[in-house]
């Protein structure tokens, strides 16, 4: 398939990112070599969204300084960019939500970008297929570069904890943005998806990826590396672990060693 007919692809990341590590930046790569080998997508974009300090899960450490090194991981990337709407909002904004608010911002592009050679309103009106699913309308824009969820496969396993996730949110991410999953070490995305009707049913919507180098980089591990003041060389950008010691000095923090301010 030519270059021009692929379906463009922007892939958005939501999670803590506490901190951004190696791993992260691996599954936007592997990510998009994996889409692009099967000849129908051209991934244009990465937007890693870090979540709000209002997820108050333990251990989580401001936003600014989650988002500042997530900056500094991505400066040398020419795709994948860091995003701050999420980690803005006062409340913990639920996952679905803010892959709304990302589609909505790709279409608005979109919109503004055809604005010169069609009037708005009738763009508006040629430019939209309305797509209906459970309880809810959305519009496909047409031109619109597709967004896709990108995680590991913790995150489409936790879909089956109970109370976690709304039903109709999962329903909405698999059946009309689709979710590209990276294998994780103690996970089986192939069985979970399997396992459960909405997953199978929307199975061609989620595209699996092997990751065969494993490794078990994890931000958890990190932050265990940090209190024991351990090294943490080679599992984050550089950048990211000089802003850390950086901030350390900076804060004239009573510790004398890498130890940062992740304190849980
Ligand atoms: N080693 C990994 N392999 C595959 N996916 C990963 C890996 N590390 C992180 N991810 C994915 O990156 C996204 C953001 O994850 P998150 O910020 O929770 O990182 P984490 O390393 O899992 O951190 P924590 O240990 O704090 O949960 C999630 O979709 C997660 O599944
Ligand atoms: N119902 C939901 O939308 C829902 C539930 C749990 C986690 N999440 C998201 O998944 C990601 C998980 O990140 P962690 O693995 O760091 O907890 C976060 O971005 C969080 O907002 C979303
Ligand atoms: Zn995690």
């Amino acid at each position: 398939m030519e270059g021009q007919s692929r379906t463009k692809v922007v892939l958005l990341a939501c999670g803590s990112f506490n901190p951004v590590t190696n791993m992260h930046l691996r599954m936007f790569e592997l990510a998009r070599d994996h889409l692009e080998d099967t000849g129908q997508y051209r991934v244009v974009k990465g937007i890693i969204s870090p979540v709000g300090d209002g997820y108050k899960k333990k251990g989580l450490i401001e936003a600014c300084h989650r988002l500042e090194m997530a900056r500094l991981a991505t400066e040398n990337s020419d795709w994948i960019i860091v995003d701050s709407w999420e980690s803005l909002q006062p409340e913990w904004v639920e996952t679905n939500k803010v892959v709304r608010h990302h589609y909505d911002e790709l279409a608005a592009e979109q919109n503004d970008d055809d604005v010169d050679t069609v009037k708005y309103s009738k763009k508006r009106r040629i430019n939209k297929q309305v797509y209906c699913f459970e309880g809810s309308s959305h519009q496909k824009r047409r031109g619109c570069p597709q967004l896709m969820l990108l995680c590991g496969a913790d995150v489409l396993e936790s879909f089956g904890q109970p109370n976690l996730w709304k039903q109709e949110d999962i329903n909405e991410i698999v059946s009309f943005y689709g979710l590209v999953c990276v294998t994780r070490s103690g996970s089986d995305p192939h069985k979970f998806i399997q396992q459960s009707d909405t997953l199978w049913k929307y199975r061609r919507n989620i595209h699996i990826v092997h990751e065969w180098v494993t490794n078990e980089i994890s931000a958890t591990h990190v932050r265990r590396a940090l209190r024991r003041s351990q090294s943490v060389r080679y599992l984050l950008p550089d950048t990211v672990v000089h802003h850390q010691a950086e901030e350390v000095m900076g804060w004239g923090c009573e510790l004398k060693t890498n130890q940062t301010h992740f304190k849980n």
